[in-house]
């Protein structure tokens, strides 16, 4: 489980996050929710220990995050790292020469799941295929988290379903999935609990099916309740 403990992060004197607290656990996806500029990729970056926070605590599976942790957890962000020019195979050659578990048999299988050419150029693909190939890999680690940066921002309709029908396929396994979004609809189906931000604050964090089932509330008419009252 990731659990995020009152935490503060200041840039300057701007105060980012203001005290948040939510859990993450392994076997779900969990989504951050919240408009542009919130704290949502500051609080991924926190977890991750790419940003240094002013005070809270974060824990993986109980312990504090150091070097170790690396081999647990990754983080996958909105736009892909690696050159243009480079082919996928290439980028994938890349990754496994510098990641010790990356796992070459799930590549190929989200390859053949995204209808994908290793010999292409990054550059030659379209926007939608270019999400396919940061996605895959960010999956390809075999850890136990990953957190994504807003994985459906910008691209097609397709390509945003075919990303999603990966977070309910055997691809994803077991793993704790923590994304961030400001546009629910096309992925409500996937998630198993909610984290709705608003200002470097969590308003609400609820489970997607306990709410459904007890008070009959979709993710939007909760947001509707807690954005518009
Ligand atoms: N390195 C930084 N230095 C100064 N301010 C920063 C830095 N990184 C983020 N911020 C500010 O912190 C606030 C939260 O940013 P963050 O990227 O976490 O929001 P977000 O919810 O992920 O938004 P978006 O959906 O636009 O990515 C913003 O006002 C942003 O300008």
């Amino acid at each position: 489980m990731i659990e995020v403990k009152n935490v503060t992060k200041k840039f300057g004197r701007k105060k980012v996050l203001n005290g948040i607290s939510f859990t993450a656990n392994k076997g779900e996806i969990t989504c951050l929710i919240g408009i542009n500029g919130v704290g949502k990729t500051t609080t991924l970056k926190a977890i991750l220990g790419l940003t240094p926070i002013n005070s809270g605590t974060i824990l993986i599976d109980g312990e504090k995050l150091t070097k170790s942790s690396y081999e647990k957890i990754t983080f996958i962000p909105d736009a892909i790292t690696m050159l243009p020019q480079m082919t996928i195979r290439e980028a994938m050659v890349f990754m496994s020469d510098f990641y010790q578990n990356w796992n070459q048999k799930r590549a190929d299988d989200l390859l053949t799941f995204f209808k994908l050419d290793r010999h292409t150029r990054i550059s030659d693909l379209s926007k939608g295929n270019v999400a396919k190939v940061n996605l895959l890999l960010g999956l390809c680690l075999d850890v136990d988290y990953v957190l994504m940066d807003e994985p459906f921002s910008g691209i097609d309709i397709f390509s945003r379903e075919q990303i999603a029908e990966v977070f309910t396929s055997h691809l994803i396994e077991d793993r704790g999935v923590i994304i961030t979004t400001h546009e629910i609809n096309d992925i409500e189906h996937l998630i198993d609990k909610v984290v709705l931000m608003d200002n470097g604050v969590v308003l609400k964090e609820f489970n997607t099916e306990e709410i459904r089932f007890s008070e009959g509330k979709s993710v939007v008419d909760v947001m509707r309740e807690v954005y518009q009252p």
